[in-house]
């Protein structure tokens, strides 16, 4: 099944209203503090807040949400796993949560009570309830922790549901339907990030959300909101504009599986996260509606092994079948460094060495906190790896040779920037003299420097806009800011808005440049971001003309009327700017990120007289 657009449609307009899901769980570390039912935080301490008296486990901030969702909750099993079933599952249940398990619990339920978990649907057309459970075969077969999990998963399922409490449904005693509809949750659930930016909990929706496929080059995207409470934020789009289709002999299921009657299913999760489908691209009429479900800033391989891992499929999207490989992707695998360095210096295998000292220093930094420690191990590899400025002499005894170019870079800088901006506001909650000040300065200076290197090296993804940068200039009070006001912007809006953005960075960038990196030996290499003709001309096409660099290497940082401190300034207020306007395409204008952007700027702006903001 796929979901194609019933008309053409603007980018960044809602395609969808918003869809209630079939069952939700709280990942295991939210249960104490979120309300099972609607996923809002728990005041601390209040009085109002009541809990499962049965299993202690799940709490709800309110009465309502209480009735709406304890019904499902103990006769789901869920009630009964938490009281005599979770002591039994292994370790990987136990550390790695119990929230799929759960979900699935839940989603049988619904699923039964409307008669929807008929083994027919799950036989013919391995679907439960309209949802797809294709690919469980290949899973067990494979044998690996997946297979570890469906199998123990089911077990467990199928015990709490023959000791849950009073029901009337019949339940199979095989555990094929408990399987599928596991698979069915691992494969079709979304995980829940609310404003707090953090996932909260996993939840499955019906066909209306479950039969967007997966693209590698989307066209849409998604946000949650929370109602009622978030009213603002929900889609009032009374029709959606996009229509379930069927390739080949998947025209039965739509039968089958009966669309209709599956979207008028009542609301089972009266309150819970609904989800919005938006569109980021202009569609047309017809076409296919796609969303992604991973990372995409991945290499073909490493996008193709996620895939695999968690849904098992391979995926046929036109970027990944795409030949010649698009420019992003070559950038990723680091094609683009045999241009300057002896082919035999970087094999495989050290990528990988560097690869895995980054995996486990991000690890680390992830789970123990030590932030101080991730940057000292990431800062060290890029400084005695980075092959930029180099003489070309000197390449010839280093053991392993990172293109900065390259996605461990990306990665590194990625982790760099959010290490030393965890730094900062660690310092920031202490007192604020003396020394701990200039740390502070310091944090926030590199924190930034590897925030503009990250900005630089997507820039220098895009290769296929060629004149990216050039023309258009970009003047403060005219930015984003008035199409951030609507709903919908049209496309070439959006072109001349981030030409207009990213030709501004350049500018600034190059002269704060060395004043950021400054302290950083492994940015101190880099002496212009923005200049990435060294890549050559066979795959970099340069984003500034001849004349751009000449006008801009015309003035030295010295020179340039704006201090540094302004520069940065100034950087950060245009940052925050384009974040607000992506936000707004992406999630919807009154998305919490946008409002914080709005926050920001306005905080900023009452610094200055006359305001910066017109
Ligand atoms: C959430 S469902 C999407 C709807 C699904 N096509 C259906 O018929 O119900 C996810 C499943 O769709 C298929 N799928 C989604 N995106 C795909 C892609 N890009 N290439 C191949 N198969 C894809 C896979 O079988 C995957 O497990």
């Amino acid at each position: 099944m796929e979901m194609r657009a019933r008309e053409s449609v603007n980018m960044s307009e809602d395609l969808t209203g918003a869809i209630a899901p079939y069952a939700t769980a709280l990942h295991d570390m939210f249960l104490h503090s979120h309300c099972s039912s609607c996923f809002s935080k728990l005041p601390p301490q209040s009085t109002c807040v009541i809990s499962c008296t049965m299993c202690c486990s799940v709490r709800y901030c309110c009465s309502e949400c209480l009735t709406s969702d304890l019904v499902v909750h103990s006769s789901s099993g869920e009630c009964c796993f938490f009281v005599e079933h979770l002591k039994g599952a292994s370790p990987s249940y136990v550390i790695e949560g119990t929230s799929d398990l759960r979900a699935a619990l839940r989603l049988l339920y619904v699923l039964e009570m409307q008669g929807l978990a008929s083994f027919d649907s799950i036989n013919h057309y391995s679907r439960i309830g309209g949802l797809s459970a294709s690919g469980i075969e290949e899973a067990l077969e494979e044998g690996e922790d997946i297979a570890e999990r469906i199998l123990e998963g089911s077990l467990l399922m199928s015990s709490a549901r023959k000791s849950r409490a009073q029901t009337n449904v019949s339940f199979s005693d095989v555990l094929k339907v408990e399987r599928m509809t596991l698979w069915a949750v691992i494969t079709n659930s979304v995980e829940v990030q609310l404003s707090e930016g953090l996932a909260m909990g996993i939840s499955v929706y019906g066909p209306s959300f479950s039969w967007f496929n997966h693209s590698c080059f989307p066209n849409a995207s998604y946000r949650f909101v929370l109602t009622p409470n978030d009213e603002d934020c929900i889609s009032h789009k009374s029709k959606s504009s996009v229509v379930p289709a069927s390739k080949g002999v998947a025209a039965d299921v739509v039968k089958g599986a009966n669309y209709h009657f599956l979207n008028s299913f009542p609301a089972i999760c009266k309150y819970g996260p609904r989800v919005v489908v938006r569109c980021t691209k202009p569609i047309n009429k017809g076409d296919e509606v796609c969303i992604t479900y991973i990372d995409l800033l991945q290499t073909k391989e490493a996008r193709q092994s996620d895939l695999w891992l968690k849904y098992k499929f391979i995926c046929s999207c036109s970027r990944c079948v795409a030949s010649p490989e698009p420019y992003l992707d070559l950038i990723l695998n680091g094609h683009a460094r045999d241009l300057t360095k002896p082919e035999d210096e970087v094999t495989a295998p050290t990528i990988e060495d560097l690869d895995d000292a980054l995996q486990q220093a991000i690890s680390e930094y992830s789970s123990g906190d030590d932030a101080k420690a991730c940057c000292d191990i990431i800062e060290s590899m890029l400084s005695e790896n980075l092959m930029r400025d180099l003489p070309k002499g000197e390449l010839l005894g280093t053991k392993h040779i990172l293109h900065p170019l390259h996605r461990v870079c990306f990665t590194a800088y990625m982790a760099l920037a959010s290490a030393y901006r965890f730094r900062a506001l660690s310092l920031k909650t202490g007192s604020l003299h003396g020394e701990k000040n200039d740390d502070l300065f310091r944090m926030a200076k590199a924190a930034a420097a590897y925030s503009l290197s990250l900005f630089f090296l997507v820039e220098s993804m895009k290769g296929d806009t060629g004149q990216y940068l050039s023309e258009a200039k970009f003047t403060f009070p005219s930015c984003p800011e008035g199409f951030a006001k609507h709903d919908s912007v049209k496309y070439n809006d959006f072109r001349s808005t981030c030409e207009r953005f990213g030709k501004q960075m350049s500018s600034l960038s190059f002269h704060c440049w060395s004043f950021l990196a400054q302290g950083l030996p492994c940015l101190e290499q880099i002496k212009n971001p923005i200049d990435f003709s060294w890549l050559g001309t066979a795959i970099f096409r340069s984003p500034l003309s001849e004349d751009d660099y000449a006008n801009l290497s015309a003035h030295n940082p010295t020179s340039f009327a704006m201090a540094p401190k302004e520069c940065i300034l100034s950087l950060a207020i245009y940052c925050i700017t384009y974040c607000k306007y992506l936000t707004s395409i992406c999630y919807g204008p009154q998305h919490y990120l946008a409002d914080r952007a709005k926050d920001i700027l306005e905080g900023i702006n009452i610094l200055y007289d006359p305001p910066l903001l017109a």
